[in-house]
């Protein structure tokens, strides 16, 4: 559907449960009803899409980028849709090393970006939360970005990765103007951040900005806050899911972009005579 700077984006907020092949299966159904249904430009599904949320199973389930059964997947999938595919994110295998990492496949099933989670989410909160991913895994060590469309250039990040700003000032610096970032927040920690932060990266970037939850599943032992959420430029909320299964579709305008950037000249307006931010570290590839 999409020409110059439009863009048509299906969120995928899914259920997940412990059994790959199943979510595999539950994903491509989903995204087969969306792209027959809504025809759109790109699919995103949600961080940890085919395995259970839970650092002890991370090795469990962790395959190698690009040739485990997941890659696999969506790269077939993407190619026979032709359709763009964000592959939320996986536990990766890397010689001895595990990442949570996102995958983004072209309509021609090629990869085109692969983001390695940047900021580990470690955090004891008393009756909020405790979790210490960097127990199992390793830290990516690059930004990773990628064009989706002419004109549209996508920033990835994952989940906590949202809680450091100066990443995202760096995506727009680099001149991304879509922030994708695949997130399973806990269920109290979501009811206080979750918007929050997204609206946050949206009017300090001056972006698009969306994260895709997967569903709510009280009965499982990380419950994620689900609220898969689509941000405009301006801060606004345009698009949310509720705690359940579901695909939010919607159409993106970028000159909204060029509007808010335009009428708050934020960037031009900085003080680099004063602070800097330097990437030490690139694009994966
Ligand atoms: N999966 C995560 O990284 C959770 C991060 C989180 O809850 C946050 O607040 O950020």
């Amino acid at each position: 559907m999409s020409s110059g700077k439009n863009l048509r984006i299906a969120l995928v907020q899914m259920q997940v449960g412990s059994d790959k092949k199943v979510n595999l299966k539950h994903a491509e159904d989903l995204i087969r009803a969306t792209v027959a249904k809504n025809k759109p430009d790109l699919v995103c599904l949600p961080e940890f899409f085919n395995a259970p949320y839970e650092t002890h199973l991370f090795a469990t389930y962790a395959e190698t980028i690009p040739d485990g059964e997941t890659c696999k997947f969506l790269s077939t999938l993407a190619k026979e849709l032709k359709v763009q595919l964000v592959g939320g994110s996986i536990p990766e295998k890397d010689g001895k090393n595990l990442y949570n990492t996102c995958t983004f496949w072209s309509a021609k099933g090629e990869l085109l970006s692969k983001h390695r989670k940047v900021h580990l989410f470690d955090v004891d909160i008393p009756n909020i939360v405790t979790y210490k991913e960097s127990a199992a895994l390793s830290y990516g060590k690059h930004l990773s970005y990628a064009d989706v469309t002419s004109g549209v250039k996508a920033g990835f990040g994952i989940c906590f990765d949202i809680q450091f700003p100066e990443m995202w000032i760096k995506y727009r610096e680099i001149g991304c103007n879509l922030m994708i970032i695949p997130s399973a927040f806990p269920l109290k920690y979501g009811d206080l951040w979750w918007e929050l932060y997204l609206r946050a990266r949206a009017v300090d970037t001056q972006s698009f900005v969306t994260m895709i939850s997967p569903a709510r599943d009280v009965n499982g032992n990380y419950v994620a806050h689900g609220y898969t959420m689509m941000i405009d430029p301006f801060g606004k909320v345009i698009a949310s899911a509720k705690e359940g299964e579901e695909v939010v579709v919607i159409d993106l305008d970028f000159s909204l972009v060029e509007k808010a950037r335009k009428e708050v000249k934020l960037f031009e307006m900085r003080r680099p005579d004063l602070f800097e931010l330097t990437v030490k570290s690139g694009q994966t590839f």
